[in-house]
């Protein structure tokens, strides 16, 4: 089994700086780098994207939606992909949003296997169904070292009118929250009353160390940060810079300097290719004004 996720998440974030960059191969920009809208420019695309940025950015979150709408020709280019871009040292955060009954949810967690043809290292789900019907992409991602990322608050604009309902009390984003803060202490399954948020030594950021391997997706788009992360112990997913609206110092203002935020941006670097040096430098603004 490969070192736990939030292990070798920290560890690249340790060496790389935090950012995610997004590879979102939207028909309009395939079109803006000169690509035709079939699996011959998405593999250019892809290519393109893995070879600049792999080597010194830390995640790269490729969009399974975009590689699905080319049926399995698509798939086929990103397995390639993933592939290729870990055997270049970065992480790959497959954005897939899984969500399902358990035995389906099963199925889905496969690709956090090693042996699987598209192995990434940690795969975003959405809780829709209930907490308790993601335990076995937990106990996947613990058997084989990867991570998961909950949607908790995301960047859409009308996302509140589900995340904010309350259920005993707590708002349906936070039973998100404190169930990944559960699955970051050991030995607490779903049903168990909720850890202590204090249990979790906070020693790298106020939101805990950075080194559980499951994670929350909050957006930087949120007005005000109306989830309490406190000692959550594991990383947060920041979309929404860029395009959606979200800047560097939103960030800041919503989340401090926790270097457990794990900022994610696609369009926004992307719209600077193809020229393998324009992303380059896209990605690295980003990340100087986000550690700036
Ligand atoms: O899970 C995600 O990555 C995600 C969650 C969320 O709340 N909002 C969100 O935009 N995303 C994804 O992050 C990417 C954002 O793309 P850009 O807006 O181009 O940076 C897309 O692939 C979205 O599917």
């Amino acid at each position: 089994m490969s070192a736990p996720f939030g292990h070798r998440l920290a560890d690249a974030v340790a060496a790389r700086g935090p950012l995610c960059v997004g590879i979102d191969p939207h028909a309009p920009l395939l079109e803006r780098w000169g690509l035709p809208d079939d699996p011959e420019g998405l593999a250019r695309f892809t290519d393109t994207v893995v070879e600049a940025l792999a080597g010194t950015v830390a995640v790269l979150k490729p969009q399974l939606a975009f590689y699905e709408r080319h049926g399995s020709r698509g798939l086929a280019v990103l397995e390639d992909g993933v592939a290729r871009a870990r055997a270049a040292g970065a992480l790959v955060l497959l954005d897939a949003k899984r969500g399902d009954i358990g035995s389906t949810m099963d199925a889905y967690a496969d690709v956090l296997r090693p042996d699987h043809l598209l192995a990434a290292d940690a795969l975003t789900v959405s809780p829709y169904l209930g907490p308790g019907s993601l335990q076995p992409a937990v106990d996947t991602a613990r058997q084989y070292g990867g991570g998961l990322f909950v949607l908790a608050r995301t960047s859409n604009p009308d996302a509140g009118t589900l995340q904010h309902a309350v259920v005993d009390g707590r708002s349906v984003a936070q039973v998100v929250v404190d169930t990944v803060r559960g699955w970051n202490t050991p030995g607490w399954v779903v049903g168990d009353p909720l850890p202590d948020p204090g249990a979790v030594r906070d020693v790298a950021s106020r939101f805990g160390p950075a080194t559980g391997s499951f994670g929350v997706v909050v957006g930087a788009t949120l007005p005000e940060l109306d989830v309490d992360l406190t000692g959550l112990g594991g990383p947060v997913l920041a979309p929404g810079l860029g395009a959606q609206g979200g800047s560097a110092a939103d960030l800041r203002r919503l989340f401090g300097r926790g270097t457990a935020v794990v900022p994610t941006v696609s369009r926004d670097v992307l719209a600077a290719g193809p020229d393998p040096a324009g992303l380059r430098a896209a990605a690295e603004r980003w990340a100087a004004e986000l550690t700036g």
